[in-house]
């Protein structure tokens, strides 16, 4: 089948937009998996699919799969890629855009030197709804919140997580050199992890200032990317209730820099998290995705 695409990509984690907004592909999951593969496909870390509005409260759908082709709720750096593609592409005259995603409602807004600000909503810290499974564990308290000694296989000691979601599922481990970090060796175990059901994205962050941040990210059904959006945004929110971070930080990724905003400890833990990046095009194809199952 004959796909027209768009490659992005926001802080180097990268994208295939396909724009579903004049006709389906009913593309299934070995087909995403194709797109997304390095060397047989097109290559990205996940396929955004843009579809019209499901309801007039929103302006477009915004559909996310992951590289293994699994669909998700949620990705940060997508979202900002999303709106540079519908502005861009003539789909909308508007710089400021609703979508409807699996797990609730974004606000996308393009911003006058190209960076684009998303409103990412609340997150979630009810272990149910992460979900998470911490019977049996112990929680640690720290600052105004806690975070679990989660039992790695294959390490020796208990790791501390702090656990919540940003629509989608991530752990955050706080260690003294991302560059150091064993993400290679513990994103696996702990993105496969049997008390995550729907596995989780692990962030490894070290804390520089208040106000400055470095993380590196083993994404969900994807492996480490070079920027997560929604994990850096999980990343401040857990170092803000933890009592490391302040309400704005700028955090240093191995692709970009995205400033991340929560004034929850003000404001209450319902308040919504912000996050400014950027969001570039990279090239446009055609690709002949192959009949899959
Ligand atoms: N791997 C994530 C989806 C993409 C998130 C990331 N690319 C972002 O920018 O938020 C998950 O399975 O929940």
């Amino acid at each position: 089948m004959r796909v027209p695409f768009t490659k992005m990509q926001g802080a180097g984690n990268d994208f295939i937009v396909l724009d579903e907004t004049r006709q389906r592909y009913h593309l299934n999951p070995a087909q995403y998996r194709w797109l997304a593969d390095r060397h047989f496909g097109v290559g990205a870390d996940q396929i955004l699919t843009v579809r019209p509005a499901p309801s007039p409260a929103v302006d477009f759908e915004y559909v996310i799969h992951n590289a293994d082709g699994g669909e998700v709720e949620n990705c940060g750096n997508g979202a900002r890629c999303f709106v540079r593609y519908v502005h861009d592409a003539g789909l909308t005259p508007k710089r400021c855009v609703r979508v409807a995603t699996r797990s609730g409602v974004l606000t996308l807004q393009l911003q006058d030197d190209g960076r684009v600000t998303v409103d990412m909503g609340a997150p979630v810290f009810e272990a149910e709804r992460v979900p998470f499974e911490p019977t049996g564990l112990t929680p640690q308290p720290e600052g105004d919140w806690l975070r679990w000694p989660l039992d790695v296989p294959g390490v020796a000691a208990p790791v501390s997580v702090a656990v919540l979601s940003m629509g989608n599922p991530h752990a955050v481990l706080r260690v003294d050199d991302v560059d150091a970090a064993p993400v290679a060796d513990w994103g696996p175990r702990i993105e496969g992890h049997a008390r995550f059901p729907r596995r989780v994205n692990v962030g490894f962050m070290q804390v520089l200032d208040r106000g400055h941040a470095r993380l590196r990210v083993y994404e969900r059904g994807a492996g480490e990317t070079l920027a997560c959006g929604t994990g850096a945004c999980a990343a401040v929110v857990a170092g803000i209730r933890l009592g490391w971070l302040d309400e704005r930080v700028d955090v240093a990724l191995r692709g970009g820099v995205l400033t991340i905003e929560w004034p929850g400890l003000r404001e209450g833990l319902a308040a919504h998290v912000r996050m400014t990046g950027p969001a570039e095009p990279v090239f446009t194809g055609v690709v002949d995705v192959p009949d899959l199952h």
